[in-house]
Order: C-alpha cells, then sequence, then structure tokens
C-alpha cells in the first residue's frame, strides 16, 4: 500500500498520521486533500461507534480503504470527561484553548496525586465490503496546573505522560510519537500493515 485516506480534518492528527506511518513507507492524504466539504455528525456515545461513523461514511463514498481516529482525554477526576466530547467540550466551535481551560478550571484545587488521566486514540479500519475492525491505544498521564509548551495540538499542553517532567506540547513531535496513544493505535495495526 501507497497511500492511505484518514477520515479526518484535524491538522493536529494528519500531523501525528503522517509522521506515524511514514516509517512504513505510506503516504496520508485527508479529507483536506478531497473535495469533501460535508461534515459528518458525530452522534456515536462511545469512541468506537464515532470513528465506526466516520470511517465508514468515506469508505462508502470514495470505494476505498479508510482510517478513522476518534480520539480524547478521559479524566478521572471528571469521571471521565471530556471523553468523546474533547473536541467540543467547551462549545461547538471546537477551540483547543478554550477546552483545555475549562478542564483546569474544573481541577482548580484537585491536588496532583488526583489529577490522573489517560488519551485514548480509537482507530476503524473500514473496506468496502469487509467488516470493519478497531485498534485502541492509550497513553496515562497527569494533568498540569497551567499550559506549558508550544507543541502539539488540542490538550498536550496541560498532558504529562507518566513518568515525564515535560508536557505533550514540550516534546518534539518524534518525541510525542513514541509513546501516544495514537501510536499504541498504530501499533496494533501493524498486521495488516505488512500484509498490504
Ligand atoms: O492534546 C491532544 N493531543 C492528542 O494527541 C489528541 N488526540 C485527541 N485529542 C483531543 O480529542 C479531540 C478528538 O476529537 P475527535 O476524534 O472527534 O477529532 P476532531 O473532531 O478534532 O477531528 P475529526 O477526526 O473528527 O475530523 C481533539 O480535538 C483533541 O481535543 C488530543 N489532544
Ligand atoms: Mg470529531
Amino acid at each position: 500500500m501507497e497511500r492511505l485516506l484518514i477520515a479526518t480534518k484535524n491538522e493536529g492528527k494528519i500531523k501525528d498520521f503522517r509522521q506515524l506511518f511514514s516509517k512504513y513507507g505510506i503516504e496520508i492524504l485527508s479529507l483536506l486533500d478531497l473535495d469533501f466539504n460535508q461534515d459528518i455528525e458525530e452522534t456515536g456515545t462511545t469512541f468506537e461507534e464515532n470513528a465506526a461513523i466516520k470511517a465508514e461514511t468515506i469508505a462508502k463514498q470514495f470505494q476505498i480503504p479508510v482510517l478513522a481516529d476518534d480520539s480524547g482525554l478521559e479524566i478521572d477526576a471528571l469521571d471521565g470527561r471530556p471523553g468523546i466530547y474533547s473536541a467540543r467540550y467547551a462549545g461547538e466551535k471546537k477551540d483547543d484553548q478554550a477546552n483545555l481551560h475549562k478542564v483546569l478550571k474544573e481541577l482548580k484545587g484537585i491536588p496532583n496525586k488526583d489529577r490522573t488521566a489517560r488519551f485514548v486514540c480509537v482507530l476503524a479500519l473500514a473496506r468496502p465490503n469487509i467488516q470493519t475492525i478497531f485498534k485502541k491505544g492509550t497513553c496515562e498521564g497527569i494533568i498540569g496546573g497551567s499550559p506549558v509548551g508550544e507543541n502539539g495540538f488540542g490538550y498536550d499542553p496541560i498532558f504529562y505522560p507518566l513518568g515525564h517532567s515535560a508536557t505533550m506540547a514540550q516534546m518534539t513531535h518524534k518525541e510525542k510519537n513514541e509513546i501516544s496513544h495514537r501510536s499504541n493505535a498504530i501499533k496494533q495495526l501493524d498486521d495488516w500493515l505488512s500484509l498490504e
């Protein structure tokens, strides 16, 4: 396989996928490269359902294999929120800054030991006339008290991966991609990728 279409418009994810698939020699295309202006509504109640909706809608339309990523941040002290609502936690506008400040406000006064969280990434691989498969990757960490670092996207500036004293936004792209939820999910696609 030389090219793979990812059913996303999120530039942060696209950048992650480009780097993560380069070692397989696979070029990544996204919805930003296609003439696809429709908004796919994420009406599911789980990462799996939403990933399937995105992958299957696009695979059906273009009749090629499509990978979709539904991901988010689960914070234990917030009973798993923002979870599947991570992209739109502070409103439908999808504002990364507003989202992370909402989280920081909700965690105000909560001590470090109770600020445990994890990034979750569920990948759905949809192919025409073949049942969709799912792979899940996680990355455990702690939510900091204020944003630190300029790299990455989303909640990266407030997420300290377990055992690290830097946020994901302070890491280089390569460092993030060695430990991230997204890379852990892709590693499980290894079999399929090497067969193709
Ligand atoms: O700091 C982060 N580093 C990451 O590595 C990461 N991965 C996911 N997230 C958060 O979870 C939402 C996904 O929601 P999501 O899967 O619905 O994607 P999205 O709506 O942004 O794009 P699409 O793929 O649906 O088009 C994103 O917007 C982010 O807020 C991350 N935050
Ligand atoms: Mg989305």
